[in-house]
């Protein structure tokens, strides 16, 4: 039985003032049926795990580095994340694959460097709305999944989110068939490469979601989760969205 996991991102927002936010999921947290992870930016992480404590919920980073040091001015290793306080990282976000030009391999090599750190990877993958338009959806989703995951892959260590580009931000979402469509073939192609535990591995669905659709998103089959944009930002709405999850 996979735990449900509720994940916020909270991309290039927040400061100091948003940090406050999370305390109010703070005491809810241990009597959840449902895991909660937090990636905010870098430079609240090891504030945000500090305040957090003990608190049963975890902290992540938004991207790392494929070395572990080096000269590499601006960027961070899954080794640093690990000493701020993390235990994921997003890797292969939509906006780092159209803003720094990352590829499927790219992604590959940061997922396993995060893994040799000791991170979980919460590897995103997505297709676009021309290529949707085009009927390219699951030829997309087939090619960054056998792209961008590496051959070591355990459910322990990873978490995969499916996040249609053209959702995210916008207020758009796919139907539920269209999402059940591509998570059942997620959970088939792993099947399919990884024999032993695939059927463990968590799949996140990103793209706006929200209060008012989550609970019919989480109803979907193979849906074990939300990776959340803009909603995380609030405590109200990211914790209606995870009482959503643990109803499901
Ligand atoms: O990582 C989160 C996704 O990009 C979804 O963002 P959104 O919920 O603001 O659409």
């Amino acid at each position: 039985m996979r735990r449900k996991l509720a994940a916020g991102n909270w991309k290039m927002n927040g400061g100091s003032v948003e940090l406050g936010e999370i305390r109010t999921l703070m005491g809810r947290a241990a009597t959840r049926q449902t895991d909660m992870l937090i990636c905010p930016p870098a430079t609240l992480i090891d504030r945000m795990r500090a305040l957090l404590g003990d608190a049963p919920m975890a902290v992540g980073g938004q991207d790392c580095h494929t070395a572990t040091s080096g000269a590499h001015t601006g960027d961070i290793s899954a080794a640093m994340l690990v000493d701020a306080g993390a235990s994921h990282v997003i890797i292969g976000h939509s906006e780092r694959r159209q803003d720094h030009g990352e590829t499927d391999a790219t992604v590959r090599a940061k997922t396993t460097a995060a893994w040799n750190a000791g991170l979980i990877a919460v590897i995103c993958i997505g297709e676009t709305l021309q290529e949707r338009e085009n009927g390219q959806t699951l030829d997309v989703i087939g090619a960054q999944l056998s792209g961008s995951i590496p051959d070591e892959m355990t459910p322990a260590t990873t978490v995969i989110a499916y996040e249609p580009v053209w959702a995210i931000g916008t207020g758009l979402t796919p139907s539920l068939e269209q999402i059940a469509e591509v998570h059942d073939f997620i959970r088939d192609q792993l099947g399919a490469r990884f024999a032993d535990g695939a059927d463990g591995v968590r799949l996140l669905y990103g793209g706006s979601v929200k209060p008012s659709n989550a609970a019919d998103i989480f109803a979907v089959s193979n849906v074990d989760g939300a990776l959340v944009g803009g909603a995380s930002l609030k405590a109200a709405d990211f914790g209606a969205i995870i009482d959503a999850l643990d109803a499901a």
